[in-house]
């Protein structure tokens, strides 16, 4: 049996309690048995996929490592999961991070660390994009940062509209990209020329 117990910061037993509460409004029996565990399931499933509620993403960019390098650096194709804040339902796709390094570069891996903890949280796809966008450039002192995000959102394709085959790009650039535009063709290019 679950614990009753509520894990901070997430109130468990309230998610339960709630989960409950929705089985019955839709007419379920949450005493049958394929039902019993499932508030508990859920709850333990919000807990993970809105990790992100509870971390600050600023972690994984302390470490940087001192490197001259004046060209851009890109990482392509970085699955990732978020949920849309209106319906709570799963937006699926990719990220694309490029960035101009100021003297320092970052981990590799620690990109999309980054992308995961921001994306664990209820979201709008546009303000992601913002938010990755204006950390990096903060973090890193980066001269220059672009990013990138295509996604399908389950709310525009299992409900509602009902357009499967929709896919919703977004795009953040900051310094040297939204200044010069042969800058920002390349980083563009180098995005989305491999694969279309
Ligand atoms: N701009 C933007 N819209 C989003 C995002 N995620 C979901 N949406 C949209 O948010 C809107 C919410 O619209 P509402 O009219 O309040 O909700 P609704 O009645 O369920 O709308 P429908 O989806 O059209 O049935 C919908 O058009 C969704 O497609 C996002 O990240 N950015
Ligand atoms: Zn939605």
């Amino acid at each position: 049996m679950p614990e009753t117990t509520s894990s901070p910061p997430f109130d468990l037993d309230r998610i339960r309690r709630a989960v409950r509460e929705i089985l019955l409004a839709v007419g379920e029996d949450p005493d049958r048995e394929g039902l019993l565990e499932t508030p508990d399931r859920v709850a333990r499933m919000y807990a993970e996929v809105f990790q992100g509620l509870h971390q600050d993403p600023r972690t994984h960019l302390k470490k940087l490592f001192t490197q001259r390098c004046d060209e851009m650096v890109l990482i392509r194709d970085i699955r990732m999961v978020s949920f849309c804040e209106h319906h709570l339902l799963p937006v699926i796709g990719h990220a694309h991070v490029a960035y101009i390094p100021n003297g320092k570069v970052v981990g590799l891996s620690k990109i999309p660390r980054v992308i995961d903890v921001l994306s664990k949280r209820p979201q709008l796809q546009e303000r992601l994009t913002e938010q990755v966008a204006d950390l990096l450039m903060k973090e890193l002192d980066a001269r220059g940062v672009a990013v990138v995000i295509e996604a399908s959102h389950s709310c525009m394709t299992i409900r509602g509209v009902q357009k499967p085959d929709a896919s919703f790009v977004t795009s953040a650039v900051r310094g040297g990209f939204k200044e010069n535009l042969a800058t920002r063709t390349e980083v563009m290019s180098l995005i989305f020329g491999a694969r279309r």
